[in-house]
């Protein structure tokens, strides 16, 4: 084994309580949940993270949420803070999905805080960043990734570099409407994204990919040296395609 690759998925608005709870018994129950080939984890949306968490007990797989505040608590109505997620057995968030950056104001600005908030709190912080389809078209991918990096990094310090593990997740591979992106250009990326982040925290960062990795493409994305893991979406969200990829990801780096 060359590495021990993260891989994980977000259910984001999908699954009813009934779909989640098939879900992770299947995953319980598979053997890839006990494994210590992969790093693995599943971020339901909030409603059911306490759900999720108790039944992925004693297996090896984290459970995350999809978002937090960064205040510690207070009037932020519709808001869940970084103790609740925690006390529903979450242990990682993300942050900073192009979704809720396109969608609901998240800031370079609010992802800093958010960062900071989770390590403070012991959580695992899952940064998204990426290039929009505009900026992938004008050569400004490097650039994207440079800013948002920085900003998600300027209010912690180096002491919080194993808790920090950011997703490179360029906006034009998302979803349905998303092209897959190609291995070698995703490797470039996560090298200048190591050299980023060395430079700022002063070891390199895990840096995984997520945008339509799928059962054909996710070999070859895994296996590449710059890329430590892969961040799924549709393909993951039914248990088989999850354990699929993960057994296929583990075979292959064996
Ligand atoms: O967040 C993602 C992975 O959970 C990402 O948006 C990729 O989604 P996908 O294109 O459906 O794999």
């Amino acid at each position: 084994m060359t590495k021990t690759p993260w891989i994980g998925t977000s259910w984001k608005m999908n699954k009813v309580r009934a779909e989640a709870r098939a879900f992770c018994e299947t995953l319980a129950a598979s053997p890839v949940a006990q494994g210590h080939a992969a790093r693995l984890f599943v971020i339901p949306p909030y409603p059911y993270i306490a759900e999720a968490a108790g039944l992925l007990d004693g297996t090896r797989v984290r459970v995350g949420a999809q978002n937090m505040h960064w205040a510690e608590d207070g009037a932020w109505t519709g808001e869940v803070s970084a103790r609740m997620i925690k006390d529903c057995g979450a242990r990682l968030v993300e942050i900073g999905h192009s979704e809720r950056r396109e969608f609901f104001g998240e800031t370079d600005e609010t992802v800093a805080l958010k960062v900071s908030q989770a390590v403070r709190h012991g959580l695992l912080a899952l940064v998204c960043v990426g290039d929009t389809h505009a900026e992938f078209a004008a050569k400004q991918t490097s650039a994207a990734l440079h800013r948002q990096v920085s900003a998600a990094l300027s209010k912690v310090d180096r002491s919080a570099r194993d808790s920090i593990v950011i997703a490179y997740e360029p906006v034009w591979s998302i979803g349905e409407k998303g092209t897959p992106a190609e291995p070698d250009f995703v490797d470039a990326q996560h090298e200048l994204l190591k050299t980023l982040t060395a430079d700022l925290m002063g070891d390199p960062l895990d840096i995984v990919y997520g945008g339509s990795v799928n059962s054909q493409n996710c070999v070859a994305l895994a296996t590449r040296p710059m890329i430590d893991g892969l961040f799924i979406g549709r393909s993951a969200w039914k248990p088989e395609g999850y354990i699929g990829i993960v057994d296929s990801v583990i075979r292959a780096l064996a």
